[in-house]
């Protein structure tokens, strides 16, 4: 994949995060160009989804900085939160848990785009009808309920609700971990495809690099909190420079399914105090 040299479009500097003592994150920094992604691969606990809530405002960093597009966003107000919310959104890990199960697809991927503004009904229907059919999924889906689908469709259609109301940056927190091998490569191809239409960057979080090299134009390579490799994807599979990213391809780290099920949680609640504020 060939990278755009673009002025960034986020560009993190010098961040430590602190939980009580434990220092989650140490002196973290890099840049996502406009229309790229950067992939962030690490093994269960490296701090992959406190940089993802940092850039959300979920976490509080000690010191660094988080630039969107020019603008400091480290301390933004909840009110300036509200509207990033619209350039900056996220796709969960499950997609069991990330769809809510009383709401039909349509009454789901409407939310956004009301957020966004858009009012009329007509449009709304144009959009969602646009965008299922951009995702693969079939003409019907809008008037269907979650647990009608499988967890490669869910997925989809948590893809689809990330991006109908256009963001500019997406972060998807492990999205393909919980889907057959077979379905994780169509969500792939999927989010490249989405990425060459919209402009969308993507801040690809996973613990299996295999993943991260099909997707993104650089990768990080996180241990306990600090960046231990950066590079091309393929660069770093075909010759790794720290011996900890040997130990991670060798590995192949399966996540810890305790840790999954808390950091599900984690997120659920984020993203209920989302729709709440
Ligand atoms: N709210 C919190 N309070 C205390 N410690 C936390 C909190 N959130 C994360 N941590 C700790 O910070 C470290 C990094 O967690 P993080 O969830 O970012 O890791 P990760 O790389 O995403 O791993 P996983 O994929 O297993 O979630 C872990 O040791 C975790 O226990």
């Amino acid at each position: 994949m060939s990278a755009n040299t673009e002025t960034p479009l986020l560009s993190v500097r010098g961040l430590n995060v602190y939980f009580g003592p434990f220092q989650a994150l140490k002196n973290i920094g890099f840049d996502i160009p406009t229309g790229t992604t950067l992939g962030l691969v690490g093994e269960s606990g490296s701090g992959k989804t406190t940089i993802g809530k940092v850039i959300l405002g979920q976490v509080k960093a000690e010191s660094g900085s988080v630039i969107y597009d020019g603008e400091d966003i480290t301390n933004a107000s909840r009110s300036r939160r509200r509207g990033l919310g619209r350039d900056i959104q996220v796709v969960f890990q499950d997609p069991y848990s990330s769809l809510n199960p009383t709401r039909t697809i349509g009454q789901t991927l409407s939310e956004p785009l009301m957020m966004a503004g858009v009012t009329s009904r007509t449009d709304i229907r144009r959009r969602i009808k646009e965008l299922l059919d951009i995702v693969g999924m079939p003409a019907d889906t809008a008037d269907r309920y979650p647990f009608e689908f499988s967890g490669g469709q869910r997925q989809r259609v948590a893809v689809a609700r990330a991006v109908i109301a256009k963001p500019r940056l997406v972060v998807c927190d492990e999205p393909v971990s919980a889907l057959d091998l077979s379905v994780q490569a169509q969500v792939l191809n999927l989010l490249n495809d989405l990425q060459r239409e919209l402009s969308v960057s993507f801040l690809f979080i996973s613990h299996d690099l295999t993943v991260v090299r099909h997707v993104s134009h650089r990768t990080i390579v996180l241990y306990k909190g600090e960046i231990v490799e950066e590079g091309d994807g393929a660069q770093i599979q075909d010759a790794p420079q720290h011996a900890y990213t040997r130990t991670l391809l060798a590995a192949a780290p399966v996540p810890d399914p305790a840790r999954q099920r808390e950091k599900r949680q984690r997120w659920r609640e984020m993203r209920q105090a989302q729709l709440n504020t």
